[in-house]
């Protein structure tokens, strides 16, 4: 990125969202063992050319630090001189951003999200049918169902990434890692994390429904 796409205001403001939504994601449980990476768009948005304010990589996110943030531009890279390493997943939030022109994207590990993708791995998406909360995704009509895709998970991120544009739905906000965690977004930190939770509510009742027909 040759020119900067964002101004210092857009910038500080977009580590304080950031700060604020990990605070309330850790105080959770959602990032064990410094799992989880979250990000927030910067500027405008255009396919070829955006950028995102992302947390660094390896990073305790439950702790706050002047390090715990930077920018990227679409393609992954730092658009400022810096020592710190954006998030290894870094790749997935850009073809999540250059796929649908969000404004925030979150990624978090629980035991929920983790056994569901387990379960229906072969089938390659997660069936949620008849639940009320599917409205949390704009999805109104009666007795909606939907399948959130589950992707394998390759040690190797570009590889995970290239898989993304194959299997997004435009109306499912949200992707599965087998046994890793989800990646939920919406077009601001509000919807993003309305999405988020949702998923996880609805990830509880899948498994919880499953045990109980056995
Ligand atoms: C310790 S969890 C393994 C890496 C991971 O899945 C994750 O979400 C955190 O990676 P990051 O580089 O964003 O800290
Ligand atoms: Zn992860």
């Amino acid at each position: 990125m040759n020119e900067t796409i964002y101004t210092l205001e857009q910038r500080q403001d977009a580590f304080a969202r950031l700060k604020d939504i990990k605070t309330e994601l850790a105080a959770r449980g959602w990032f064990p063992a410094t799992s989880g990476n979250l990000s927030v768009r910067v500027g405008d948005f255009a396919p070829d050319r955006f950028a995102f304010a992302i947390t660094s990589s390896g990073k305790d996110k439950s702790k706050h630090s002047p390090e715990d943030y930077l920018i990227v531009d679409g393609q992954g890279r730092p658009t400022e001189p810096t020592k710190l390493k954006p998030s290894a997943e870094t790749l997935i939030h850009c073809e999540i951003y250059r796929l649908t022109g969000c404004g925030a994207v979150f990624h978090v590990h629980t035991v929920f999200n983790n056994i569901v993708s387990e379960l229906y791995a072969d089938r390659g998406s997660v069936p949620i049918e008849r639940v009320e909360l599917i409205k949390a995704f704009n999805i109104w009509d009666e007795d909606a169902s939907i399948e959130v895709p589950v992707l394998p998970n390759y040690a190797d991120i570009p590889k995970i990434a290239a898989l993304v544009e194959g299997r997004l739905n435009p109306a499912v906000p949200g992707i599965v890692l087998r046994n890793h965690g989800i990646y939920a977004w919406g077009a601001n930190v509000f919807e993003a994390k309305r999405h988020l939770e949702a998923f996880e509510f609805l990830f509880e009742y899948v498994y919880r429904w499953k045990m109980i027909q056995k």
